[in-house]
């Protein structure tokens, strides 16, 4: 049985409504111009949710045109730039299916038929209106023997064309409702990918955000292997809006939450979810990985990942991006003024001063210039600091597990021992492996020197705080910062407990180490673009679990993604199918890590579905997919 699709023109077809076009064209320059055009659209609007008759809607826009047949050229122009996105990707449907697609429209054949043509669609299958001009080229109304200029018409229209098939219709308007509320069509699905009118998608028997989606649903080969409305991305913990909106706009369908949820909730929400985004608070543990039936990629927005069971997400063939530079800097500043905030003095000075004391002296208090600063960590955020610090006349040293280069004067250190007994300042960026749970305890400050400045802006159970607190009680520490905490509040509605409130010279704040606009911005940029690449090509590069590959651009190909346990023999089967099946092969890319492989092939477009299933059941795949 053949299947029929009627599809709508304005803003279905086109991201525009051509009427307000032409509006904005033929009214150019006339005072009524503003007043009309809001009218136009109000006409519009009331006649698309069925509030009012469309004929008398259709004469009365007409009428505030002022329209004439030189404005059609431009209009037609105009029109060619806003077919709608989907409908451009996925030209090889109109060309394919030419024969079963009609164009049924309320609007005017003058300019519809010269874009819908351009599409593959056929001259003879586009139904609408056509306008009537006087001997001067004004438009002076429409045919009004057409179906189309009366409400009912498309029904009417489809009922003429008497289609043998199923009849599916794709519109955006109560008028495209109507041919299956009059028993004329199999299915509406109601088009939301340029506007989403609450009545007619009410009505509608599927909600199709993009045109993949109706040939997703029809098993009709699309641009997309997968229409990316269909793709859930879940964000917590308040990510930045440039972050919500680069994926809104992939057309990925994203839902929010402000703050972070915990294992139970997460189990739960996880079912479904292509995409998790969170910061540092959520934690996805192999609990919640067992639930995520869909999971394809998580993004930390921010730098640590180890909230994150990295392996346990690698076993699952998940994906896990981070923002490993984005807020270096915010966190770097942030020390840089808690260091010499501590060596003044400031905070408590500052807490007497808003109680009415006035405490003016210099006891205690130091200038930072030639003082020894301790990195512990000299990653990208300590070697950062080092560089900051020594500008303004620090001593630096550094102590890191792994050999690094010392930047600028800065003295390596061979053990943390040494590190804790030289160091007037004491910074710690390590990050938050497990095995770095109570890294500074009662031995470590006992190492160090009396009247230390300690501070910790890298993860809360780093450091043993019942011997922090004793440390700063006793006066062996003279000043410190605390940004990161063994247990946070979930969100800020969350009150915030800790041993180390009330303590003398103790900065404490709500983990915002890198709560900077500039540094939000940046990872809300970085970290969907790192997704999305993944997703729509399979380059992994700065995956912190996965094998990186960067790959070439998708040209006339179909790419096959395999992940695969790395077990022996893997690419020897995968090839062997591919032999098997005589697939031209042409491109291969695999790199593999100590638990995983990761394999792509960019083969020829026509293979057989028997391929596909026979890779999917190679022993020890873990994941596998198809992009086009
Ligand atoms: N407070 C906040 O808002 C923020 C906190 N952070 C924390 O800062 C950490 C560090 O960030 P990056 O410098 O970008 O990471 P990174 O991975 O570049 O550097 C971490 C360094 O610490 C070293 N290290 C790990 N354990 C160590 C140990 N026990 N002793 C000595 N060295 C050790 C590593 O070898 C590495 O060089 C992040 O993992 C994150 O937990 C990061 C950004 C913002
Ligand atoms: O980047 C990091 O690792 C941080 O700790 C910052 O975390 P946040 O995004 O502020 O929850």
């Amino acid at each position: 049985m053949d299947k029929y699709f009627i599809i709508d023109f304005d803003s279905t077809l086109t991201r525009v409504e051509a009427m307000d076009l032409l509006a904005s064209i033929s009214l150019q320059g006339l005072p009524q111009k503003a007043a009309a055009e809001a009218r136009i659209k109000e006409l519009t609007d009331l006649g698309m949710n069925g509030e009012i008759s469309f004929r008398d809607s259709l004469k009365e826009r007409l009428l505030l045109l002022e329209a004439k047949e030189s404005h059609l050229p431009p209009l037609i122009e105009l029109l060619k730039k806003q077919v709608s996105i989907s409908f451009q990707r996925n030209k090889e449907f109109f060309k394919q299916y030419a024969e079963t697609i009609f164009v049924i429209s309320n609007g005017f054949k003058e300019y519809i038929t010269p874009i819908v043509t351009e599409l593959g669609i056929k001259e003879d299958h586009i139904y609408a209106n056509e306008l009537l001009f006087d001997d001067n080229g004004k438009v002076i109304g429409f045919s009004e023997d057409n179906p189309l200029s009366k409400d009912g018409g498309k029904a009417e229209v489809i009922r003429k064309l008497d289609l043998d098939g199923d009849i599916y219709v794709i519109g955006d308007g109560h008028n495209d409702y109507e041919i299956k509320a009059a028993g004329l069509a199999n299915k509406f699905y109601a088009f939301t990918e340029n506007v989403s009118r609450e009545k007619v998608m009410k009505k509608a028997d599927h909600i199709a955000p993009s045109l993949e989606e109706v040939l997703f649903e029809n098993k009709i080969m699309s641009a997309f292997s997968y229409p990316k409305n269909r793709i859930k991305v879940l964000l917590l913990e308040n990510v930045h809006p440039i972050g919500v909106d680069l994926l809104e706009k992939e057309g990925f369908t994203v839902e929010e939450y402000p703050a972070g949820l915990d294992e139970e909730e997460l189990a739960e929400k996880i079912k479904g979810v292509s995409i998790l985004g969170i910061r540092s608070k959520t934690q996805v543990t192999s609990k919640v990985l067992e639930n995520a039936d869909r999971l394809m990629a998580i993004g930390a927005f921010c730098i640590g990942t180890n909230q994150i069971d990295l392996e346990a997400a690698q076993e699952r063939g998940v994906a896990v991006f981070n923002a490993p530079f984005s807020n270096t800097r915010s966190v770097v500043e942030l020390a840089i003024g808690e260091i010499i905030m501590l060596t003044r003095n400031i905070f408590d000075k500052a807490v007497l001063m808003h109680q009415g004391n006035w405490d003016k002296s210099a006891s205690g208090s130091k200038e930072i210039r030639g003082k020894k600063l301790g990195i512990i960590g000299y990653g990208n955020i300590g070697a950062q600091l080092s560089v900051v610090a020594e500008s303004i006349g620090l001593d630096v040293y550094y102590y890191d597990l792994e050999e690094k280069l010392a930047l600028g004067n800065a003295t390596k250190l061979d053990s943390l021992k040494e590190l804790l007994q030289t160091a007037d300042i004491i910074s710690l960026h390590v990050d938050g492996r497990p095995e770095n749970k109570n890294v500074i305890g009662e031995a470590e400050f006992k190492l160090m020197k009396d009247g230390v400045i300690f501070i910790n802006l890298s993860r809360g159970h780093v450091v043993d705080i019942p011997a922090l607190k004793s440390n700063i009680e006793s006066g062996k520490i003279k000043g410190c910062a605390v940004d990161v905490f063994p247990e946070e509040p979930k969100s800020n509605k969350d009150p915030f407990e800790s041993e180390l409130k009330g303590l003398p010279n103790t900065i404490l704040s709500p983990h915002i180490g890198g709560s900077t606009e500039e540094a939000q911005e940046n990872i809300g940029n970085f970290v969907p673009n790192r997704i999305m690449e993944y997703i729509n090509t399979g380059t992994t590069t700065n995956s912190v679990n996965f094998p990186n590959l960067t790959l070439p651009r998708l040209q006339n190909a179909h790419r096959l993604i395999h992940i695969h346990k790395n077990v022996p023999g893997i690419i020897a089967k995968i090839n062997q199918l591919f032999a098997k099946h005589e697939i031209n092969i042409a491109g291969q890319y695999l790199k593999t890590n100590e638990k995983i492989g990761y394999v792509i092939t960019d083969i020829d477009k026509a293979y057989s579905k028997d391929l596909i299933k026979e890779l999917r059941a190679i022993d020890h795949t873990i994941k596998f997919r198809v992009l086009y």
